[in-house]
C-alpha cells in the first residue's frame, strides 16, 4: 500500500516537476518568493544561466522538503499529520540557526495540485548536522517519505550568477524504475506570482467541505488513528441531514470572539421564546480539544460534521419554536479560508469564487447576522474578560490581518449571505436592531 502511494505521488510530482511553481512564504504578512525550475539541458551553452531569485543570493545553504503524500488521495490523513508534526520535529532537531519557512508547490490554476512543504535556510556553522537530520527524514517511511532538494549558488567566470537545485533524496521504491535524472539538477528561475494565496487551490475538501459525504470521508479515514472520530460519526447517526425548510425561523449569529454572540443569543432566546443551539453542538464538546490539536484537514472536517449535527437539531427544534444558533457554517468556512491564507485581505480567494458557496446538502438558516466591532472595543471586551495576552507589536499586526481576512471571508459567503450589524452600541440596542431584522426577514 505504502509503495503504491509513494509511486502515485512520487510519479505525479516527478512528471510535473518542471511545470510546477514554488512559493516560499517569506513572512506572515504575505510576502512570497515565487520560483520555477528550468532543466539545465534546455539552456544552451550560449545563453547565460538565468538570474536567481533574490532570497537565494544569501550566503546560506538552502533546502526544500516536500512530504510525498502531500496531495489528496488514499493516505491524505497520514500525510497531513506527518506534515503537521514535521514542523515541530524540524524545529527541535535542526540547529537553532536554521530558519524554517512554509513553501507550497503547485500547478498554476490547477485545483488540488498544491503540495505543502518547508524551506530551510541554514546559517549554522555545521552543515553536517542539518544534513544528518534531513537524511534521517528521508529514511522515514511515514506518509510516503520526503523529497529533499538543496540549492546551490554559482558564479560564472563572466560574473553572472545562478542558482541550481539538486534533488538530494527522492524516496521512490526501487522497483518502480522512475527516472529522476532530469530532476536532479535544474536552474531556479523567478516565476510570476498568483493573484491570491496558493492555498486556495486546495481549500476544497482539505479546509472547507461542501458536502456531508466529503467531511465524513475524512473522519472515516482516520478512524484507526483517532478513535474519537468514530464517536463523532456515531453521533451523526444514520439520520439523513436536515435540509427541509423548517416551520419556525432559524437565525444564526456570527462574529469574531468577544463581539457579543453569547450575550445576544441568550437575549434573543428570552425575547422570542426560542430554542438556543450552537455549532459545534454541546454533544461534541468532549472531542473538540482533540481535533483542535490536529492539522486543518481533520480539524475542519470535525467542525463541518458538527454543522450537520446542529442542522439535525435545528430541523427538530424549528418545528416547535424559533431557533437561535451561535455560530454555524459561516464560521467554519470563513475561519478555514482565512487561516489557510496569510497576509492581507487581497490574498483571499477572489470574491465570487466557488469556495464561498454554501454546501448544497446543509440546512440553510432564514437569516445570518454578522456582529462586527471596532477592534479597540473588542480588545476592551477581551480585557474585561481577562483574556488579553501581552503580544508583541508584530503579532498584534498579524492578528489584525487575520481578523480582517475572517471578516472579509464572512462577508463573501453566499447562500445565504450574512447581514452585518454593528455590535458597538449597548447590548439592548444590538438586541433591538437584530429583533427588527428578524421581523423584516422572517415570518414570525
Ligand atoms: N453590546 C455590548 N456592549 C458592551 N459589552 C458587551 C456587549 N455585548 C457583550 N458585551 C460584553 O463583551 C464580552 C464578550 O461578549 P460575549 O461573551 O457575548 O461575546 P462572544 O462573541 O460570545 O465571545 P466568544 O465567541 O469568545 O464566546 C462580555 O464580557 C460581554 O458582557
Ligand atoms: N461552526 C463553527 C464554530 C467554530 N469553529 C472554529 O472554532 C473557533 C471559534 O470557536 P469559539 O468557540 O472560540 O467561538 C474558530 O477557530 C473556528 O475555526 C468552526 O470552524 N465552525
Amino acid at each position: 500500500m505504502a509503495t503504491r502511494r509513494i509511486m502515485s505521488i512520487g510519479v505525479v510530482m516527478q512528471a510535473q516537476w518542471p511545470s510546477r511553481v514554488f512559493a516560499i512564504e517569506l513572512d506572515k504578512s504575505g510576502a512570497f518568493l515565487h520560483f520555477a525550475l528550468r532543466e539545465k539541458a534546455q539552456c544552451t551553452a550560449t545563453a547565460p544561466p538565468p538570474p536567481p531569485p533574490e532570497t537565494f543570493t544569501h550566503d546560506q545553504r538552502c533546502y526544500s522538503l516536500f512530504v510525498c503524500g502531500g496531495g489528496g488521495g488514499d493516505h491524505r490523513v497520514q500525510s497531513a499529520r506527518f506534515h503537521w508534526a514535521l514542523r515541530e520535529r524540524l524545529r527541535s532537531e535542526l540547529p537553532a540557526e536554521c530558519e524554517l519557512l512554509p513553501v507550497s508547490s503547485y500547478l498554476p490554476r490547477v485545483q488540488g495540485s498544491l503540495i505543502k512543504g518547508y524551506f530551510l535556510k541554514d546559517a549554522s556553522e555545521c552543515p553536517l548536522r542539518t544534513e544528518r537530520v534531513l537524511s534521517d527524514l528521508s529514511r522515514s517511511e511515514e506518509a510516503g517519505g520526503v523529497v529533499v532538494c538543496s540549492y546551490h549558488h554559482q558564479r560564472g567566470g563572466d560574473g553572472s550568477q545562478c542558482v541550481s537545485q539538486q534533488v538530494m533524496m527522492w524516496p521512490l521504491a526501487e522497483n518502480q524504475h522512475v527516472d529522476i535524472s532530469k530532476q536532479t539538477s535544474c536552474y531556479v528561475v523567478p516565476s510570476e506570482a498568483l493573484d491570491y494565496h496558493p492555498s486556495a487551490l486546495n481549500v476544497a475538501n482539505s479546509d472547507v467541505f461542501y458536502s456531508l459525504e466529503e467531511a465524513t470521508k475524512v473522519l472515516e479515514e482516520c478512524g484507526d488513528i483517532i478513535p474519537e472520530s468514530r464517536a463523532v460519526l456515531q453521533l451523526l447517526g444514520q439520520r439523513a441531514p436536515s435540509r427541509h425548510s423548517p416551520g419556525f425561523p432559524v437565525v444564526v449569529i456570527e462574529g469574531l470572539d468577544a463581539t457579543g454572540k453569547t450575550t445576544l443569543t441568550q437575549s434573543l432566546r428570552e425575547a422570542l421564546g426560542a430554542s438556543l443551539l450552537r455549532s459545534p453542538p454541546q454533544c461534541l464538546s468532549p472531542w473538540r480539544p482533540c481535533f483542535d490539536r490536529e492539522p486543518p484537514l481533520l480539524r475542519r472536517a470535525f467542525y463541518a460534521v458538527g454543522n450537520y449535527i446542529t442542522a439535525q437539531q435545528m430541523g427538530q427544534e424549528a418545528s416547535r419554536a424559533p431557533v437561535i444558533v451561535d455560530r454555524y457554517w459561516h464560521s467554519t468556512a470563513a475561519y478555514a479560508i482565512a487561516t489557510a491564507a496569510s497576509g492581507p485581505v487581497s490574498s483571499l480567494p477572489p470574491e465570487g469564487s466557488d469556495l464561498y458557496r454554501w454546501p448544497s446538502d446543509l440546512l440553510q438558516p432564514s437569516l445570518v447576522v454578522l456582529l462586527t466591532l471596532d477592534p479597540r472595543e473588542r480588545q476592551r471586551r477581551l480585557e474585561d474578560r481577562g483574556e488579553v495576552q501581552t503580544k508583541e507589536e508584530q503579532e498584534l499586526d498579524l492578528d489584525r490581518l487575520f481578523r480582517l481576512r475572517v471578516e472579509e471571508a464572512y462577508g463573501r459567503i453566499r447562500g445565504p449571505a450574512c447581514v452585518t450589524v454593528d455590535a458597538g452600541p449597548s447590548a439592548d440596542k444590538v438586541l433591538q436592531r437584530v429583533l427588527h431584522l428578524i421581523r423584516e426577514h422572517c415570518r414570525l
